[in-house]
């Protein structure tokens, strides 16, 4: 008999019902309570994700028919006194420290998993809430497609772990056992080196986001020769950084970019999608971040420097 079927359901707490919130939903719903975090009075739940087998791309080439998973969650506010076992942090970086720190204060049981892009609220919330926090990054992609729906455009990998080497809560090694056995949205899985695994996330981030943003293109352009200069050189300032970390960079920075551009060659980043509607970026958490490490020691970092200005200039600022 398989775990699932053994244990009473747990309650999950998504903040952030959006893309990324849908297919911690979508995985987890079979077996799980999952509350949305309500945070605003008139949010209004997505009822629906759709989930390609393979790649969109691939599918529609295949003319495979997506297949459609009926989102069941519950806005929390409904349910005072709800005793929460995780909370999965699916905002914004911008939301996730206030958030995070807020929950973890009201559900004294409650392990907290991080898995918004950038850096930053993970180190202070450890700090805070040690081994009730762990860190995650996840390679799936997906989009709101219209008000109550949302796509899934990528099936990747979702890692997790602690920034120091110790053992997982067993409720969360049950979380990833859990997913191996049901139909994957998330590819969950721990990682005791998650460090290593979110810098390097923040390097593509660090130069993917910001120059597609403020380009208005998409990753795969990222490799035109007129970006050569730039992507070197934000390679070379955040690997730096990394070592100066005690963080392995990757072999080849500006191969592992230029990879992960290829691979997601006809995708926008979120960033060039946030500048695009008018929405609040993520790059204090990303450029941000970097400078502040940099100032720290004293590095000189003029490529990251001069796109941080060219995307605050560029885009909204506000809360
Ligand atoms: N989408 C993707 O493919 C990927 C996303 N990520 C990262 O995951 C994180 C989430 O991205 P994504 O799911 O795309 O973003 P979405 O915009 O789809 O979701 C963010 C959610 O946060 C909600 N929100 C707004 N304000 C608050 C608040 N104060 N407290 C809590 N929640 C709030 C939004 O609701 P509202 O309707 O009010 O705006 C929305 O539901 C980001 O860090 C992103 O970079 C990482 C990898 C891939
Ligand atoms: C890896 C990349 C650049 C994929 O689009 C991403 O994480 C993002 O858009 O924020």
């Amino acid at each position: 008999m398989t775990s699932i079927l053994n244990k009473s359901r747990l309650n999950m707490l998504i903040v952030g019902p959006g893309a990324i919130g849908s297919l911690v939903c979508a995985q987890f719903q079979e077996h799980y309570n999952c509350y949305a975090y309500a945070h605003r009075p008139d949010l209004e739940l997505a009822e629906q994700l759709i989930n390609h087998s393979d790649s969109p791309a691939e599918a529609k080439q295949q003319s495979l028919q997506p297949s459609l998973t009926t989102l069941k969650w519950q806005a929390h506010t409904s349910i005072p006194n709800l005793s929460i076992d995780i909370i999965w942090v699916c905002c914004k970086a911008f939301h996730s420290h206030r958030m995070t720190q807020q929950l973890l204060q009201q559900h004294p049981k409650a392990i907290a998993i991080l898995l918004h892009n950038g850096m930053g609220p993970q180190q202070a919330l450890s700090d805070e809430f040690a081994e009730r926090v762990l860190w995650g990054a996840t390679t799936c992609g997906a989009v709101k497609q219209s008000s109550h729906v949302f796509c899934q455009t990528a099936l990747g990998q979702t890692q997790i772990g602690y920034p120091t080497p110790q053992p997982l809560p067993t409720l969360v090694k049950q979380l990833i056992d859990d997913c191996s056995q049901t139909t994957p949205f998330l590819g969950l899985t721990a990682n005791p080196n998650i460090q290593q695994v979110l810098w390097h996330k923040l390097l593509a981030n660090s130069v993917i986001n910001p120059i597609t943003a403020y380009a208005q293109c998409n990753n795969g352009d990222v490799l035109a020769p007129e970006f050569t200069a730039d992507v070197a050189g934000i390679c070379q300032e955040v690997t730096h950084l990394m070592r100066q970390q005690d963080i392995k960079p990757p072999a080849d920075a500006v191969a592992f970019v230029r990879s992960l551009a290829q691979l997601t060659a006809n995708n926008r980043s979120s960033m060039a999608e946030d500048v695009r509607q008018a929405r609040k970026t993520e790059i204090d958490f990303i450029l941000g971040f970097l400078l502040e490490q940099a100032r720290q020691t004293g590095f000189a970092t003029p490529f990251i420097s001069r796109w941080y200005q060219r995307i605050i200039q560029h885009s909204q600022t506000d809360a």
